[in-house]
């Protein structure tokens, strides 16, 4: 009996300007996914769930529904057709969820990507990580309705990943600047991303569309050549931070005051409701969120959160 267990952390997807095109990882926390290969084959499916813990009961058993189980069988699929794999036996599946639900951080990304890296392990690699990542962008579909890949890339390839393309599917990987580090503040409330993006308009007007695509732009460049000061400015959101901010309760309180505790710029991370932030130390970045917790903490919102304060991941989803 074969066993591996596989990890993956938070994202961060759309990085403000980059809407459904640009996310990160950050280093911790992940979800943990065992994998066991077992010889015989337990009803038609090639995977079961065995256990999920830590979501307190909220995620489907059912291996078609949850993310990670989805995300197997499609790989399975894969390797049948295009590898000459043809998997006779049977994967029994743990789920140790760390991550919140429905809370920006990339949570049913990282099941995905934790569970894709078991497998491609547990059955000898057949499939590059980049394989991978179209696996893991179909659990985005299963999750919230929507394939967007700003979760799923870099929970399996770390880094920041651009999306330059979906049909066909092109990803640039960008290593960080050396001392950007990541605030990450969850205020203790959930906002599913299927409704967050169900608030966004159908089309923009040409002139944000520029303020955007010219942020987006600015922003890439500040990350190839570590331009803190240009990361922070390029850190606007015209298209959606607008439409979702007051989905949050104290979006703009929070965001002032990581602001005036010195990060380089703030926003929402993914579609909420937690919100990242970038400094140039880990001293900046600890001290944005404290603010950012104490900006939750008022009497207007009184809203409990966790923070995690991280380098951007350079690894990607991996075995432990
Ligand atoms: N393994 C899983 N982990 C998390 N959510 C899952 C999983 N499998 C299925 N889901 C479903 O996905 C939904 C949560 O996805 P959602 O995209 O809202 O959260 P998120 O991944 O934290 O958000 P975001 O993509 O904004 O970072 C829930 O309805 C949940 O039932
Ligand atoms: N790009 C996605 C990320 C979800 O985390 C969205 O904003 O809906």
């Amino acid at each position: 009996m074969k066993t591996v267990k596989g990890f993956a952390s938070a994202t961060v997807g759309n990085v403000a300007c980059g809407f459904d095109v640009l996310g990160f990882a950050i280093t911790e926390p992940g979800d943990e996914v065992t994998l066991t290969l077992l010889d015989e084959r337990k009803k038609d499916c090639p995977v079961s769930i065995a256990s999920i813990t830590g979501d307190g009961g909220a995620l489907p058993l059912d291996p078609k529904k949850n993310t990670s189980s989805f995300v197997v069988l499609k790989f399975l699929e894969y390797i049948r057709t295009h590898k000459g794999v043809d998997f006779s036996g049977h994967i029994s599946l743990e789920l140790k969820k760390n991550l919140p639900l429905s809370s920006g951080m990339g949570s049913s990304a990282a099941s995905a990507a934790a569970a894709l890296v078991a497998a491609n392990e547990l059955l000898g690699q057949p499939c590059t990580k980049m394989e991978l990542v179209h696996f893991a962008i179909e659990g985005e579909r299963v999750a919230c309705g929507s394939a967007h890949a700003d979760n799923a890339a870099p929970a399996i390839l770390g880094n920041f990943v651009l999306i330059r393309s979906y049909t066909p599917l092109d990803l640039i990987t960008i290593p960080p600047p050396k001392d950007l580090f990541c605030t990450l503040v969850h205020p203790h409330t959930e906002l599913r991303t299927s409704f967050a993006r169900s608030v966004l308009p159908r089309a923009i007007p040409l002139k944000t569309a520029i303020q955007q695509w010219g942020n987006v732009g600015a922003l890439i460049t500040g990350l190839l050549t570590s331009d803190y000061e240009l990361i922070g400015r390029s850190l606007v959101d015209v298209v959606a931070e607008p439409k979702r901010a007051p989905l949050i309760p104290g979006f703009f309180d929070v965001k002032q005051a990581a602001l005036d505790a010195g990060a380089l710029g703030c926003s929402i991370a993914g579609s909420g409701p937690s919100l990242f932030a970038f400094s140039s130390s880990e001293k900046t970045a600890r001290e944005a969120g404290n603010a950012m917790q104490q900006a939750f903490l008022s009497p207007k919102t009184n809203l409990d959160s966790d923070m995690w304060v991280s380098r951007i991941c350079s690894e990607g989803a991996k075995i432990l």
